[in-house]
């Protein structure tokens, strides 16, 4: 039984692998997710800058997830590229995703002329849907924007590139953003993001549980599948096939991947339950979905992707 996938004609051992801002801050993390079952890593959005984000506490564990409002913190665009320089040494043949933000299309375009002056040859994911620093709206929300970006971009880099977007909520939304991003040579779509701007309380100190934002935080984990799934099978039916899907959001074990991958998902990405867990996750949902696989007598992800029924 086989769970590898493919993503940009690049092909990878597995089809599992971490959501950029879990397990990607520093060459310990990364180099742990290198050494797991994951299928590969992406890094932490990296600004031009390094940052250090917002004021703790900024994550927190909740009963059904997450909440966080980290704020964007990272060692910069160049620490990164610097650690992917030196993986594609060590792991040739191997394809890695490097995460990015800009504030505004200039820095978005500044951040992809460093990787174009880099000997970086993976897979650059594009955050639009960082929610969590304060005064900055979602990019993804705002569909000019996302355009007036993606023409930008596109004039530009011409390596392959996806994009995170947030969650939507309406179909009629679904259609306006798959008509735009159809419009671009996307290598994928990564949905989705945290819920952003979630609020968790703690009854007993009857108090919000982290500090940014009066508590306000991106929300993940188990609360967020239903949300996923559909944005997932939304894209599916709308984006052309040239563009591929990674799924993110409320996978807790082999049957949300094998759920995610139902509804289209080429690849799966995993946040929540990575950090509760740690890089022993990769190994468990691998064979969680192969048992699902070998129950149901698929050899390979391709004999089910997509293939959600409706009634
Ligand atoms: O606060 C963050 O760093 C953060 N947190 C999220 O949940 N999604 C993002 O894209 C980012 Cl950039």
């Amino acid at each position: 039984i086989s769970t590898r996938t493919h993503i940009a004609g690049f092909n990878f051992d597995n089809c599992i692998m971490n959501a950029a801002g879990v397990y990607d801050y520093s060459a310990e993390e990364l180099d742990a997710v290198q050494q797991s079952a994951a299928a590969t890593f992406v890094t932490k959005s990296a600004t031009l800058v390094p940052r250090e984000g917002n004021p703790e506490p900024r994550y927190c564990n909740t009963p059904y997830g997450s909440i966080n409002s980290m704020g964007l913190p990272n060692f910069g665009l160049a620490y990164y590229l610097d650690y992917v320089s030196a993986a594609q040494r060590q792991v040739p043949g191997k394809t890695y995703f490097v995460s990015l933000t800009g504030f505004n299309v200039e820095e978005d375009i500044a951040l992809l002329r460093q990787v174009q002056a880099s000997d970086f040859e993976g897979i650059v994911e594009l955050n639009l849907s960082c929610p969590n620093v304060p005064g900055k709206p979602q990019t993804g929300y705002d569909f000019e924007a996302v355009t007036r970006i993606l023409e930008a971009v596109f004039d530009l880099y011409r390596a392959p590139l996806g994009i995170k977007l947030p969650p939507y909520f309406d179909l009629v939304h679904f259609d306006q953003i798959a008509a735009i991003l159809n419009r671009f040579p996307l290598a994928y779509v990564n949905s989705v993001n945290s819920i952003g701007n979630g609020l968790c309380v703690d009854a007993a100190a009857e108090s919000v549980l982290i500090k940014p934002k009066q508590g306000f935080g991106g929300i993940g984990g188990a609360y967020l599948k239903p949300t996923a799934l559909a944005n997932v099978f939304a894209f599916r039916q709308r984006l052309n096939s040239s563009i591929q899907i990674i799924g993110t959001g409320g996978v807790q074990n082999g049957t949300d991947v094998f759920e995610h991958i139902l509804c289209g998902a080429d690849m799966v990405q995993v946040g929540t339950v990575l950090h509760q867990e740690g890089v022993a996750v990769f190994e468990r949902l691998t064979r969680e979905l192969k048992a699902v696989m070998a129950q149901k007598g698929y050899g390979g992800i391709d004999e089910f992707k997509g293939r959600l029924k409706t009634l």
